[in-house]
């Protein structure tokens, strides 16, 4: 299972019909068990990539290809659950297949046991995006997209989240894209960043980390952290 990615341009059209450039080169390889990390300047166009990724924005020039028959798992800033019904109802709508006992295992990865009958309304921005990484994980996908999962979440509650994150990421070998702002989440979660310029994006600098992700130690997040700084990708 692999992604190629050669997106060689991509713009928006204003209303008055003045062209809006977004993408202008973006050109890796994803392989199974790899977390590759989208990091870039607001606006640069990230969001536009995943969604080019997903499948669900065809209009840009050059070429995304992916094996055949990928299943996809994708979980978005805003959660997207359906308020009218449950936790439950709501990952098992997503994923009618899944069996009880990996329900199970995947609430209790994901602490939300005792939220299974609970309604979008009544939960937390935190829980509700534990119960859209629940409902991705679920369908078992072949190709995970992460859109900022730990955005807007208090530092504690993130870093929780991103242990949550890393633990089911391994436990499935499976391709993942995450987009993230924080340098520190993209060391931990990562093991090829990709560095995006501002809008129209192109990849300034991809960073590969060999080291397996369970194994990293502190020194080597700090240092990779710290010669990720002076290259100075702001200012290239
Ligand atoms: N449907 C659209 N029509 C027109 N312009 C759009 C559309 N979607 C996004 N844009 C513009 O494209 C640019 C890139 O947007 P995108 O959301 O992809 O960036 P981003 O890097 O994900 O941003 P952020 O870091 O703030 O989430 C922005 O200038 C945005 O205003």
């Amino acid at each position: 299972m692999q992604l190629d990615v050669n997106i060689t341009g991509k713009s928006y059209e204003s209303a008055a019909g003045k062209r809006h450039d977004v993408l202008a080169g973006v050109t890796f390889t994803l392989n199974a068990g790899e977390v590759g990390v989208v990091f870039g300047p607001s606006g640069c166009g990230k969001s536009t990539l995943l969604r080019i990724l997903a499948g669900l924005d065809h209009n840009y020039q050059g070429q995304v290809v992916r094996s055949a028959g990928v299943r996809l798992g994708m979980v978005f800033q805003d959660p997207r659950l359906l308020p009218w019904r449950s936790v439950e109802e709501n990952v098992r709508l997503a994923a009618p297949h899944v069996d009880d006992s990996r329900l199970s295992t995947l609430f209790e990865v994901l602490e939300l046991s005792a939220h299974r009958s609970h309604f979008p309304g009544e939960l937390s921005l935190g829980l509700a995006r534990r119960v859209a990484l629940a409902r991705a994980f679920a369908v078992e996908p072949d190709f995970l997209i992460l859109d900022e999962p730990l955005a807007s979440l208090d530092s504690a509650l993130a870093g929780r989240l991103r242990d949550q994150i890393a633990t089911l990421v391994a436990s499935r070998k499976m391709m993942t894209l995450l987009v993230t702002h924080d340098l520190d989440d993209a060391v931990r979660l990562g093991d090829r960043l990709f560095f995006l310029s501002a809008r129209p994006a192109r990849i300034l600098h991809v960073e590969t980390i060999t080291t397996p992700r369970p194994t990293r130690s502190e020194q080597e997040i700090t240092e990779i952290k710290t010669r990720l700084a002076q290259l100075d990708l702001a200012n290239m």
